[in-house]
């Protein structure tokens, strides 16, 4: 497999959390913290969506990226209450998550919708973060692998190694997902590394040696050196924690 030299990206998903003047005053103090490490490190936040714009004005010029947290694989229509990726990327948007497992969890997102979205997001310009991901009863049956593997497949359908090369995915095991409980290092790199080994048997190596894999699930300031510091851990997608400036700022420094 090639040994490509990947930039680690770090996104925070805030989730359902901070109004407009909370979310301008979070980037605000985060801009002053991330700055020097823009360089090394991709540093990304995904605001909930009537933050975008707000935020675009106020980034300007920032080494900090913004993100949907989905979108809908139609680019227009009836679908009401629905956003779609153009819109996404007019704000200013160069990713968008898909694929979340609350949005599988609580909205049904199937790992064809999945697809779809993230086929949406590419003909937008942007670049999807495809999150995966088993439950705990899927990790105690021995299942977590195969689970990992049919939600890969299933968003990767279609694509071709130019797009997925570029794409990030997410390692985010349900059961650590804001239980203060997360993966070892050792169980993350497991996962990451059978990952990158799936991209590489539905590719190439060159496109399984330039994916990022992103892992997910209470990622803090004191765990994330240890799991940014494993060979296939290209990233981090962190949520509790990327609602405080301060510890956000530490995860991205540890990815330096
Ligand atoms: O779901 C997550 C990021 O998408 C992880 O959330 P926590 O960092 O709060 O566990």
């Amino acid at each position: 497999m090639a040994t490509a030299r990947r930039r680690k990206i770090v996104a925070g998903n805030w989730k359902m959390n901070k109004t407009v003047p909370e979310a301008l005053a979070l980037v605000r103090e985060l801009r002053g913290q991330v700055a020097s490490q823009g360089d090394t490190v991709e540093v990304v936040v995904a605001p909930p969506f009537v933050a975008l714009q707000p935020l675009h004005v106020a980034l300007e010029g920032a080494p900090l990226a913004l993100a949907g947290q989905n979108c809908h694989w139609e680019s227009s229509g009836a679908f009401t209450g629905e956003i779609s990726a153009p819109m996404l990327a007019e704000l200013g948007c160069a990713y968008v998550i898909v694929g979340h497992s609350e949005r599988r969890q609580y909205f049904g997102d199937t790992d064809e919708q999945v697809n779809k979205r993230a086929k949406a997001v590419r003909a937008a310009g942007m670049t999807p973060i495809i999150c995966v991901g088993e439950t705990l009863a899927e990790r105690d049956a021995n299942q977590t692998l195969a689970v990992v593997e049919r939600q890969v497949r299933g968003a990767l359908e279609g694509f071709e190694a130019k797009d997925v090369a570029s794409f990030v995915l997410a390692y985010e095991p349900v059961w650590a997902i804001g239980t203060g409980r997360n993966a070892t290092a050792a169980q993350a790199q497991e996962v990451h590394a059978a990952i990158r080994g799936l991209v590489e048997r539905l590719y190439d190596g060159e496109t399984a040696g330039r994916v990022r894999i992103q892992y997910g699930g209470s990622v803090k300031p004191d765990n994330a050196a240890e799991l940014l510091g494993q060979p296939d851990v290209d990233g981090a997608l962190v949520g509790g924690a990327s609602l405080k400036a301060g510890d956000f700022a530490a995860i991205v420094q540890a990815a330096t």
